[in-house]
């Protein structure tokens, strides 16, 4: 066992019967702001294990009336394991702020991999999309819908597994990103139309990760947030001649960006379909179970 995996097991006994406080970390550098606070790297005093506290000013959370929903989804984060979701392992607050202990991302964000490397090979996309497909059957087993699955919102870890963060921000993030980026682009034809929805929006937003992975941009990106919506509804898809993608990653993401939602691909499906079985990593995906 490493030192970092007992250390994470040392803190994990200490979880059922402790209240954290500040004292119980000694705090490092910054990792990043977001809307509501920020991220500092921080170790544990007596694990010596490494986290993310993520200060929340309660003035914001007051401010937005978002105290209600912020519990229940600290609640939910709290119980998820799966080694493609961000551990929560618990949180404490004073007079001013809220902490939220996280594991630690050491790769930091996909999107700026992406961003980097323009867009990514066959297989690392394959093995990214296998691991949210199981991170995402397991949340939905458990009646956790609505991630907020865009590259800004997956992490990744030291050995570049991915994680999904952000849980339970759905609401919140998509609404700031409306405001202010004006970004559809990750929607459902059903989401972005306020209509009903279930756990298919998930899959549809697969397909465009997938799609995005690939050619480095979204497949239904526009320069005006109307335009994006039109081709949201029309399935406007088409795939450009470069860079080259294989056939089978096209016909999985044709399959996913399917505007009526009980005929999309399902999870299942999606960890079956040729062209994940080809390219996936399994050993990032599914062996490195619950540490
Ligand atoms: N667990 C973590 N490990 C490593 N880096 C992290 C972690 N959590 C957040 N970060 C970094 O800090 C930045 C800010 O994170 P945060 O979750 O506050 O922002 P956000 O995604 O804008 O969320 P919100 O919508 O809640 O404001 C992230 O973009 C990421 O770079």
């Amino acid at each position: 066992m490493t030192f970092q995996l007992q250390r994470e097991k040392q803190l994990q006994n200490q979880i059922p019967r402790r209240q954290w406080s500040l004292q119980d970390f000694e705090i490092g550098k910054p990792l990043g702001k977001g809307k509501f606070g920020r991220v500092y790297l921080a170790r544990e005093v007596k694990s010596k294990y490494i986290v993310a506290l993520k200060v929340i000013f309660k003035e914001q959370i007051e401010k937005y009336r978002l105290h209600h929903q912020l519990r229940r989804e600290m609640e939910i984060q709290t119980g998820l394991r799966h080694p493609n979701v961000l551990r929560l392992y618990g949180w404490f607050h004073d007079n001013e702020r809220i902490y939220l202990i996280l594991e630690y991302a050491h790769g930091g964000e996909l999107y700026r991999e992406l961003r980097k490397s323009g867009h990514l090979s066959e297989k690392r996309a394959a093995t990214y999309i296998a691991s949210l497909a199981q991170a995402l059957a397991y949340c939905h087993e458990k009646d956790v819908i609505h991630r907020d699955i865009k590259p800004e919102n997956l992490l990744l870890d030291h050995e570049g597994r991915l994680k999904i963060a952000d849980f339970g921000w759905s609401v919140q993030s998509r609404s700031k990103r409306h405001t202010m980026c004006g970004t559809l682009d990750y929607l459902a034809p059903e989401m972005v139309e306020n209509k009903a929805h279930d756990y298919a929006v998930d899959n549809w937003t697969l397909g465009v990760l997938c799609y995005e992975f690939l050619y480095g941009v979204p497949p239904f990106e526009a320069e005006s947030q109307t335009d994006t919506f039109r081709r949201i509804m029309k399935v406007d898809l088409s795939f450009p001649s470069t860079p080259q993608v294989s056939a089978e990653a096209k016909n999985l993401i044709s399959r996913l960006l399917v505007k009526d939602s009980s005929k999309r691909l399902s999870l299942q499906k999606i960890m079956e379909h040729p062209w994940i079985m080809k390219n996936a990593d399994s050993m990032d995906t599914c062996s490195k179970l619950q540490l």
